[in-house]
């Protein structure tokens, strides 16, 4: 369980976006610094667009760095709900490389996640930075409640991705998933989270007091790792 939870509170999402491409910056050139390289994990989703729109505007050794989405729909490369294509739009263009995860959109969703998790022994473990956000529901990357909520959570530690079918599904964005594990996510050497509006905030509270027994994916995810986790909220 993390012991350190510290939150970060900003007027808005322009002020978090600042802060927190600030901090992933600083995360990216202390890995090219000490291994070469940085291999980071970021969120999907609409709150951190702005935090990559600040982020792709620093000077950093862009082709030293891997970056792949914490979690996909199981959606075609360019589709509105594409989680990779978003990364694709802002670092693609600076040189990073940008690895989906979900390359096709097969409609078996356990070997979507087979496929991604075979993607994954190519980078090189652990992360050195899981950007995670938080759904109004207390998901988080793709870890959602339904039949493969507890192979997410309690998986095998070797299993870095999985396949997910959320239930209920979340409305925004209606379909299944392929998720990092809580093990691969909990490894990595930083963990930021960045969340909007009042009702996240209440739903992460809620989480941490719960502990360890959390029914919230975010939950699952402070209780289950050591390090200190910054948590960057703005106003929704
Ligand atoms: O579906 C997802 O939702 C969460 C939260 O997204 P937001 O739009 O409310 O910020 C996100 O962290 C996750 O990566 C995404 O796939």
């Amino acid at each position: 369980m993390s012991d350190e939870v510290e939150w970060w509170e900003y007027d808005d999402a322009a002020e978090m976006a600042a802060a927190v491409a600030g901090d992933i910056g600083f995360i990216i050139e202390s890995a090219i610094e000490a291994r070469g390289a940085a291999v980071i994990a970021l969120a999907g989703g609409k709150t951190p667009v702005p935090i990559y729109e600040k982020l792709s505007s620093a000077k950093l050794d862009w082709k030293r760095v891997t970056i792949i989405p914490g979690d996909e729909r199981i959606v075609p490369l360019g589709d509105p709900l594409s989680n990779v294509t978003v990364l694709a739009k802002y670092f693609l263009p600076k040189g990073a490389r940008v690895m989906p995860i979900v390359p096709n959109a097969i409609a078996d969703y356990k070997a979507a996640g087979r496929s991604a998790d075979a993607l994954m022994r190519d980078l090189h473990w652990p992360l050195d930075l899981c950007l995670l956000g938080v759904g109004n529901d207390g998901h988080t990357a793709s870890i959602f409640p339904g039949p493969d909520f507890d192979e997410a959570v309690n998986g095998p530690k070797d299993t870095r991705a999985l396949g997910v079918m959320p239930d209920p599904m979340p409305g925004d964005a209606p379909v299944p998933r392929v998720t990092l594990s809580l093990a691969a996510i909990t490894e990595a050497r930083a963990l930021i989270i960045a969340v909007r509006g009042d009702e996240k905030r209440a739903v992460i509270e809620t989480a941490i007091k719960q502990g360890r027994t959390s029914a919230y994916p975010i939950g699952r995810a402070l209780a289950g790792t050591e390090l200190p986790v910054d948590i960057h909220w703005a106003p929704g």
